[in-house]
């Protein structure tokens, strides 16, 4: 289990992925990087590494804390190496069941001797073995904030956000909710296959299959090593994408024939679905930032084979005097805090801060203000964040609805995690006839 054949143990690989996104690097995208270059690991052993590296992500805060309770040098104070080297063993003796204690601490100093730090080695076995004895005494914080910060791993400004808005049992439910067992959602490409062939596809592959509860045109999917791995999403026939993130366009009222337009767009997952529900007619126009993000996109419709959609590099925030009145649907999917996402983007939410959010819901009111321009009297605008924040969702809503009366807001949608969904907002805006 801990060393393959090539001599890198999957906890020096995790070691590495926390070092990494320490750095700065963003989580799921350092997995991936190191599952798609060490590919000679067993699955088993994928799976591993995965669930280490994210686990010990996601319960950053309160690993921190149950650490510092046992260690004289507080971890903020500790060598990066040896600080993620002992977030790593107290994960597997917290939370890995399969993994004897004896084992995770063993493995740590060894790991703490092979990178270099032979002279803290009694330092690390100490504190968890410690750690070990004493897991199930640990005492937390009595106050609520705290408490949750710790329990759930969260930063405190977010917790007392959604106290203030969602108010404490909602809080504790949308904190539930990042750590429910999921599996992935799958979008069928129904121009490619049909769900039942798709299903019998995907199951001949040893991959479990189950219907989506609140969508007919979802699957979820499990037990599979890598998505590339599996031929029917080389050959097009599904996208991953969230059940929430779904129903942006299946809500959207999309008829054969209508320009969409899709001003934030990469990796494609909105944009390609507008494209598939036109059903080879019309066009789906799909935007980003910068040429790399549009170069996703366009790996994505080559993949899907569709041909009735582009990829253009475009800045949101900058008028395109060519697109007004154009479109008979307009995504607005905008950049976010991704506060509804950190069951996948596990390092997310250290990376936000009250003025990063309050910075994010300025930039979503600028684009916002440019591209509902491109909306033709009475075509639509879905407006659409994956977080959780009034701040950027209900807020920014009103106050577009106040400041463009040609806008009607006809429903809105704050989404909570779960099992089957991510977090998500959706509002929908009809133009008004001249
Ligand atoms: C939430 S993601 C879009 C996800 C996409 N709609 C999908 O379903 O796959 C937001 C996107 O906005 C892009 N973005 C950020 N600032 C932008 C800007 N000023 N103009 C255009 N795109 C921008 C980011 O590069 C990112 O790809």
């Amino acid at each position: 289990m801990t060393t393959n054949n090539q001599g890198v143990g999957t906890r020096e690989l995790a070691l590495m992925i926390l070092l990494e996104i320490e750095r700065g690097e963003k989580s799921h995208i350092v997995l991936r990087q190191v599952l798609e270059k060490y590919q000679y690991l067993s699955k088993q052993d994928r799976a591993f590494l995965t669930r280490l590296a994210e686990g010990t992500t996601e319960r950053r805060i309160e690993l921190d804390y149950i650490i510092n309770q046992f260690s004289k040098v507080k971890t903020e104070k500790m060598k990066p190496v040896i600080r993620n080297i002992l977030r790593c063993a107290v994960y597997q003796i917290k939370y890995m069941d399969q993994v004897p204690d004896s084992a995770a601490c063993n493995e740590a100093v060894n790991l703490a001797i092979r990178k270099g730090f032979k002279n803290l080695r009694g330092f690390v076995n100490g504190v968890l073995r410690n750690i070990a004895r004493n897991i199930d005494k640990i005492a937390y914080p009595e106050n609520t904030e705290e408490f949750l910060s710790i329990k759930y791993s969260m930063p405190q400004w977010i917790i007392r956000m959604w106290v203030r808005d969602y108010g404490e049992e909602k809080t504790k439910y949308i904190l539930e909710g990042f750590y429910k067992e999921r599996a992935t959602t799958i979008r069928i490409n129904g121009n490619a296959t049909t769900k039942e062939e798709l299903i019998r596809e995907l199951t001949g592959e040893g991959i479990q299959v189950k219907e989506h509860p609140l969508l007919a045109s979802a699957l979820l999917i499990s037990g599979y090593d890598y998505l590339a791995a599996i031929p029917a999403f080389r050959e097009g026939k599904f996208q991953v994408q969230d059940a929430a993130s779904i129903m942006v366009a299946e809500q959207a009222g999309i008829k054969e024939g209508d320009y969409i337009l899709d001003v934030c767009a990469a990796p494609g997952g909105k944009a390609l679905h507008a494209a598939q529900i036109l059903n080879g007619t019309g066009m789906v126009e799909a935007r980003d930032l910068t040429e790399m993000k549009v170069e996703l996109i366009r790996e994505n419709i080559s993949r899907m084979g569709f041909e009735n959609i582009r990829a253009v590099q475009q800045n949101a925030t900058c008028f395109d005097a060519d697109s007004e009145e154009k479109a008979d649907v307009l995504i607005a999917d905008l950049p976010c805090s991704g506060l509804g996402v950190l069951a996948k983007k596990t390092d997310l939410k250290y990376k936000m801060n009250p003025e990063t959010e309050t910075e994010v819901a300025a930039l979503q009111r600028e684009i916002l203000d440019t591209v509902c321009r491109y909306v033709k009297p009475e075509g639509t605008l879905m407006y659409s964040t994956c977080t959780i924040s009034r701040i950027e969702n209900e807020e920014n809503a009103g106050w577009f609805a106040e400041k463009h009366p040609e806008f009607d807001l006809e429903w809105e949608k704050q989404i909570f995690p779960s099992d089957i969904t991510d977090g998500f907002y959706i509002a929908k805006f009809i133009r008004r006839s001249r």
